[in-house]
């Protein structure tokens, strides 16, 4: 299976994301991708090739300009307004009773555009998400000329990231600029089925008003779990996407049995749409030692996955998103690959 991968990744590296109440060590960090490529290699999965840049017309058909303006100047502000001591995290949002108007003080404007403050916007942060986009956007070319799978290992990741909106460790939605690169490659109908621990807010928010990509997700279930405020099974779509976003919900500690099941009815669903081609959000958060996570799927759980969906038969590109357990996100996330590959 070919991999894309761009070293630009390691230009995402934050000094702390807010959690526990406190500011932590950030757990999206660069050796992720780093194990992650050294499985690859270990194993034999493919080539490895560098990204293409697809440059802001490609972003454009997923995200708002005002957005890739702001990520683009928003370090330069930052560090205008408060030195480069600290990476630029929100303070407060335009929640109830509150105005969504964009203000110009930074401060402002990282809370407009920022979900959560679990995701620090650091100097490197445009160049490292925009190689994000670019891998991502590579693969599902490679896979638009023929190939039959690709591996976009990229990061940050991206599903949480809506058109004008980053967080969840997330800048440009990876898979959403995938999906939508597949279809102005020809395809008619795509279909993102994100297999990471948290719901895909951001993708399933671009695309839940379209019928030409069907979003399913199995998740932790949103009452328990980040993103909270989207991923629940009554979300199915709005408008001409009505139907056309399918979510499957599931409690702290399900088990691979579980799990597998959920995949197998979201899979079916896949089947009936009948699209051209397949992005899959991989993350491999759903592992049992994963620090920020609470389900339960083991090491050998993971190429059964992807066993499961090279029955499907479509043309894939597969898309890193979560999965913090350093030392064994390259075997689960390998692991994957190798049973779509039937090795
Ligand atoms: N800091 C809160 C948790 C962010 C979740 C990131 C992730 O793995 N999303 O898939
Ligand atoms: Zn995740």
């Amino acid at each position: 299976m070919q991999i894309v991968y761009s070293a630009d990744h390691a230009r995402q590296h934050g000094r702390g994301e807010l959690t526990d109440g406190r500011l932590m060590p950030v757990v999206e960090k660069p050796a992720r991708a780093e194990m992650v490529l050294k499985r690859a290699q270990e194993v034999g999965l493919g080539d490895i090739m560098p990204p293409r840049d697809f440059g802001r017309e490609a972003l454009v058909r997923i995200h708002r300009p005002d957005y890739l303006a702001f990520l683009e100047g928003a370090w330069a502000e930052w560090e205008a307004e408060r030195g480069g001591e600290t990476d630029c995290l929100p303070l407060i949002w335009p929640v109830r009773n509150l105005r969504a108007v964009c203000p110009t003080h930074i401060d402002g404007k990282v809370s407009y555009y920022a979900l959560d403050a679990g995701t620090p916007i650091t100097p490197g942060t445009w160049t490292a998400a925009r190689a994000s986009a670019n891998v991502a956007m590579t693969a599902a070319d490679l896979v638009a000329d023929g190939t039959r799978a690709a591996f976009a290992l990229g990061r940050p990741p991206g599903h949480h990231a809506t058109a004008d909106q980053l967080g969840g460790y997330c800048f440009l939605n990876n898979a959403a600029l995938a999906a939508q690169r597949l279809l102005d490659r020809g395809a008619e109908r795509v279909a993102v089925l994100d297999v990471d621990y948290h719901h895909g807010n951001g993708t399933q928010a671009i695309f839940e008003d379209r019928a030409d990509v069907l979003f399913c997700s199995l998740h932790a279930d949103p009452k328990q779990e980040f993103p909270y405020f989207l991923g629940h099974a009554d979300e199915t779509g709005t408008g001409a996407g009505e139907g056309y976003t399918v979510n499957a919900p599931l409690p702290w500690g399900t088990t691979a049995e579980a799990w597998m099941a959920a995949l197998e009815r979201l899979c079916q669903r896949i089947e009936s749409y009948a699209p051209d081609a397949l992005v899959v959000s991989l993350g491999v958060d759903t592992y049992k030692g994963d620090p920020i996570s609470r389900f339960a799927l083991d090491t050998s759980d993971f190429p059964p996955i992807g066993a499961r969906l090279a029955k499907l038969a479509l043309p894939t590109t597969f898309v890193m998103e979560g999965g913090y357990a350093v030392e064994e996100i390259g075997v689960n996330a390998v692991g994957v690959l190798q049973g779509f590959e039937g090795g």
